[in-house]
């Protein structure tokens, strides 16, 4: 998989060459590049916003520097171009995520479908946001994605993109060193994950759930499982209502 990130704070994103990122990236597992808006400008104060038509608080930026910097980014991308009428087949396309307060909700799910892309660019906005039309100028070449963390409000598209990225980074076969991991944590099965415990058995006066030391896979499964529902029901409801009847089973039911 190749990322591209376009920021005026490429800096923000260098956490993304720590950790199990960074050591993807290392491997090989992992193709990404930064790229400077501001490169893209052809004022001497590198300009990238202005004030917004109609009036209100706050810029806008620009949409030219937008343009080619994304321009520089897809046809510098073997086969995103495409030759066929239209423009490059979807499956070719990169996938333009524009983090928004205005964008659908990043979930699991999504972080689950864009792992299986060959090529996501990320466009960091500043300000009040990027000038709509760079959106519809680049469904030319790009499947553009208003892409939101959540119900609050961020400065600008960085903090998300760090987020989004090691969500799908981690998805990617080989990023994780232990597959199973994926599949016993919080979301990965509709449901939180249940609570964890490490030595010692005995701290300043807690103990650990028996069950954890009975050595009795099938309880150990079970009481886990319980845990999940428990807190799920807790804090998550939502989460239940979601659930499908084929996500539980028989004894999910009667607990
Ligand atoms: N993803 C995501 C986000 C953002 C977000 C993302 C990009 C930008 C670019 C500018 N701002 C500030 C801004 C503030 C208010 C209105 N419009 C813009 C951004 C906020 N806020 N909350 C999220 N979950």
């Amino acid at each position: 998989m190749r990322l591209d990130v376009v920021s005026i704070f490429p800096e923000y994103l260098a956490a993304l060459d720590l950790s199990l990122i960074g050591k993807a990236r290392r491997d090989g597992l992992l193709e990404m590049s930064v790229t400077d808006l501001r490169d893209f400008t052809a004022d001497r104060h590198r300009t990238v916003d202005d004030t917004p038509y109609g009036g209100g608080a706050g810029m806008v930026m620009k949409p030219e520097p937008w343009a080619q910097a994304l321009e520089q980014i897809r046809d510098s991308t073997p086969g995103s171009r495409g030759d066929q009428p239209g423009g490059p087949a979807r499956s070719q396309r990169p996938v333009l995520i524009v983090p928004s307060p205005a964008g659908e909700v990043f979930t699991q799910e999504t972080a689950r479908e864009l792992a299986e892309r060959d090529h996501l660019v990320f466009a960091c906005g500043r300000y009040e946001g990027i000038d709509e039309r760079v959106l519809e100028w680049a469904r030319e070449s790009f499947e553009v994605r208003p892409m939101s963390l959540g119900d609050y409000v961020l400065n600008g598209g960085e903090v998300a993109v760090l987020a989004m990225v090691e969500a799908i980074g981690r998805l990617i076969p080989g990023v994780i060193g232990n597959p199973q991991s994926l599949v016993e944590e919080s979301h990965s099965d509709g449901l939180l994950e249940y609570p964890v415990y490490t030595k010692p058995a005995s701290w300043r006066e807690r103990g650990i759930p028996e069950v954890l030391l009975s050595g009795h896979h099938g309880k150990i499964a079970r009481w886990r499982r319980d845990e999940q529902l428990r807190r799920t029901s807790s804090r998550r409801p939502d989460l239940i209502e979601r659930l499908q009847p084929a996500d539980l089973d028989a004894r999910d039911r009667a607990a």
